[in-house]
């Protein structure tokens, strides 16, 4: 099943051994790779190298060939190419740890989705900042850990800045079950799949909370205004956000409690203990996205009522009322 190295294989070396660093560590092995993993937890070291990772990826084998390692070091030694997949709260740490054995000028490509909640920044711009010298891109779209772990179909985005490069590493990821495709709109990228967790926590609290599959419709359909308002406000062309990023990731995470975020949402709106939860990184990106609609003058009244919620200062019950209650408007006032 692992693809044979060839001529344009690549050392890739992916930090985070959580469930989307060890499906992209797969991934990049069947588009014939040559993988490292970084994690800094020990067991799951040893885990993938036994060919599991029961921790983040239960009841899914792992192919051969990755080579996992706590040692930061040695993961990054001679890579070509970097994949930051720890979770978007921690990348500047991670960033740090990892910043004197990156090698000048290979890209790192940002797979975290989120906006950092201390600061506002856009993950993109922690790279930047931390890395000034290697080129940034983002890998975004519909594709749950597990469903590309098992080798299903699925189409990403990949996007930085020079198209050349993007157009280059969607070509050397790409695999027979992994299409994909490149963009420029690297901001673009990173908004649609940060702000889609917002909205997926609110999904699951309106599927929790038994308001209906024509609520949930309805909030999904103006919780994509609200992602192209704040998409806009940043220079996201509107088109990448109907992309992969943005309304395809919208879709998956909406509609299915195989997301993080939707199960986050669902057990808000059931009312059931929501501590010990899988990583659902909406959570943080729901505060410091309304602050940045509040602050820029964006309207965003349901990223603002997912925030509400999750700080305890309204129930769902006075959020769905405020939302329908609000003036009236034309549709296409966006
Ligand atoms: N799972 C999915 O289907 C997809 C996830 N993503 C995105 O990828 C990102 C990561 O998600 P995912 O892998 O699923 O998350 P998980 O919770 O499964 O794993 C997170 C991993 O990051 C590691 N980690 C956390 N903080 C640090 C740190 N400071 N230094 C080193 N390692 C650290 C954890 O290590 P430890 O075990 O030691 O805590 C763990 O290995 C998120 O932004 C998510 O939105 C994107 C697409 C799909
Ligand atoms: O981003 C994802 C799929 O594209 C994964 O979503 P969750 O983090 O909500 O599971």
């Amino acid at each position: 099943m692992t693809a044979k190295r060839s001529a344009n294989s690549w050392r890739v070396t992916v930090l985070g051994g959580g469930a989307w660093g060890t499906a992209l560590a797969l991934a990049m092995l069947r588009a014939g790779h040559d993988v490292r993993l970084y994690a800094r937890d020990t067991e799951t070291v040893a885990a993938v190298a036994r060919g599991e990772n029961p921790r983040y990826l239960p009841g899914i084998s792992i192919e051969p060939g990755i080579a996992a390692t706590g040692d930061i070091a040695a993961a990054l030694e001679g890579a070509d190419c970097v994949l930051a997949v720890t979770p978007a709260q921690s990348l500047r740490a991670v960033l740090a740890h990892a910043r004197n054995h990156v090698p000048a000028g290979v890209p790192l490509v940002l797979c975290a989705k989120g906006i950092e909640r201390d600061t506002g920044a856009l993950l993109s711009t922690i790279v930047e900042e931390s890395l000034p010298n290697n080129p940034v891109a983002a890998l975004s779209g519909p594709s749950f850990a597990s469903d590309v772990a098992r080798g299903l179909p699925t189409a990403v985005v990949v996007a930085a800045r020079d198209a050349e490069l993007a157009a280059e590493l969607a070509a050397r990821f790409s695999a027979k079950n992994l299409r994909c495709y490149s963009s420029d709109d690297l901001i673009g990228v990173e908004i649609g799949g940060a702000l889609k967790n917002v909205f997926a926590i609110a999904a699951g609290a309106v599927t929790g909370a038994g308001l209906g599959a024509s609520a949930q419709a309805a909030m999904v359909t103006r919780g994509f205004v609200e992602l192209r308002r704040i998409g806009a406000a940043f220079g996201a062309r509107p088109e990448t956000l109907m992309g992969l990023s943005g309304l395809g990731d919208l879709l998956l995470t909406c509609s299915s409690a195989q997301s993080r975020n939707f199960a986050y949402g669902l057990a808000l709106g059931q009312g059931k203990p929501l501590a010990g939860l899988p990583l659902a990184e909406g959570v943080p990106t729901a505060g410091i996205a309304a602050r940045i609609a509040a602050e820029r003058g964006i309207e965003a009244p349901i990223i603002s009522a997912v925030a509400a919620i999750l700080d305890g200062k309204v129930t769902i019950g006075q959020a769905v009322t405020a939302l329908m209650t609000r003036p009236l408007k034309t549709e296409t006032d966006i």
